[in-house]
């Protein structure tokens, strides 16, 4: 897979609008699934409105997420997020100096930011899934070598683990666990007891110990579940588990995307929460069966790890007269009125 070059695959913010169209991958990590936008330079303007017509499964390509795939020295979002920017960008140009930062301990300079949004068009903190699928398109596309890569999220540097082929390996930082079953969620009219757990972005783990697997893959998940706005400010991402720690099994209800068959974050919120649970703490690996497969979470002292597939599915060119309409909100004449 060649490399797209930013000002070859989309033209620049202020240029004619996208008039040659914009390289896209799609990709997924357990079902969870994502359009891959290659914008190296940040020429792109990733609007909501755009966003939610790629995600749209009918009128656009259809995706639970986005992943623009831009180099923290290009991005002004990405200041701030404790990365040292690598000083060199592909033709040669340097990082301006005042966005070059301390460096992390451990972590590396990261050259790249992913840009991770929610088929709603929301700005999420970290995607567990979308940064396996991320570091694999780096790789695959040849913007980086195999091995380890580090990646600024909007929660941190993180470090890629990606092989040549086969699964991937991402770091997912520190969890932070609240008192375990001390919030409460309402899902389809019943009432769970949920833990609050931090993984960069906001999970209610509900532990369903009284549901069969039938129970659980009959709960009725096309409602957004209710969660207290004093514990979930911003929303929450909600799983609904059963099993102990050898063998756990959830579903998911995500924010600003609703039901996936995978959600990487969660299935970390869920291996902690359930580990600790059981007695458990750090030093632990956790299996962690989801729709879309089976992820495998490792509990080191300071850090959570994932591991799980990550596949690059397609890739092509969204045409220069769908994102005009896209950008213009009549892509998708279904959804005409919803705010940009
Ligand atoms: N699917 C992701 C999580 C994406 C963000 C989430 N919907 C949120 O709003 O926090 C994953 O694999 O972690």
């Amino acid at each position: 897979m060649a490399p797209p070059t930013g000002r070859a695959a989309a033209a620049g913010r202020g240029a004619a609008p996208y008039d040659r169209g914009v390289r896209f991958v799609k990709g997924q990590g357990t079902g969870n699934d994502f359009v891959i936008v290659p914008d190296p330079d940040g020429e792109l303007e990733l609007t909501p409105r755009l966003v939610r017509a790629l995600c749209d499964r009918r009128f656009g390509i259809g995706a639970d997420g986005v992943l623009r795939v831009v180099l923290t020295a290009a991005e002004p979002s990405a200041a701030g997020l404790g990365n040292s920017w690598a000083a060199d960008l592909p033709d040669g140009r340097r990082a301006p100096a005042e966005s070059r930062t301390a460096r992390p301990a451990g972590a590396g300079g990261a050259r790249w930011f992913m840009d991770y949004r929610n088929a709603d068009g929301s700005i999420a903190e970290m995607c567990g899934n979308g940064l396996r699928v991320f570091g694999r398109y780096l790789v695959d596309a040849g913007y980086e070598r195999a091995g380890l890569i580090p990646v600024a999220t909007r929660a941190g540097v993180r470090l890629a683990d990606v092989p040549n082929e086969g699964d991937v390996t991402v770091e997912m930082g520190p969890p932070t666990i609240g008192p375990l079953g001390a919030e409460r969620v309402s899902i389809a009219g019943r009432t769970f007891e949920a833990t609050n757990v931090s993984m960069g972005n906001p999970h209610a783990v509900c532990f369903a110990d009284d549901l069969a697997e039938a129970d659980l893959n009959a709960l009725d998940l096309t409602r957004l579940p209710q969660v207290s706005p004093a514990a979930y400010p911003t929303g929450a991402n909600v799983e609904i588990v059963i099993g102990a720690p050898d063998a756990v099994r959830m579903r998911v209800y995500e924010r600003g995307v609703g039901e996936t068959l995978s959600c990487g974050t969660g299935a970390c919120a869920v291996a902690v929460a359930a580990a600790t649970r059981a007695g458990r703490g750090p030093g632990t690996v956790i299996p962690v069966d989801v729709p879309g497969g089976r992820v495998t979470v490792l509990w080191d002292s300071d850090q959570v790890r994932l591991r799980g597939p990550a596949v690059l599915v397609s890739e092509g060119l969204l045409r220069s007269d769908w994102l005009a309409a896209a950008q213009a909100g009549s892509a998708e004449p279904a959804l005409a009125g919803r705010p940009t």
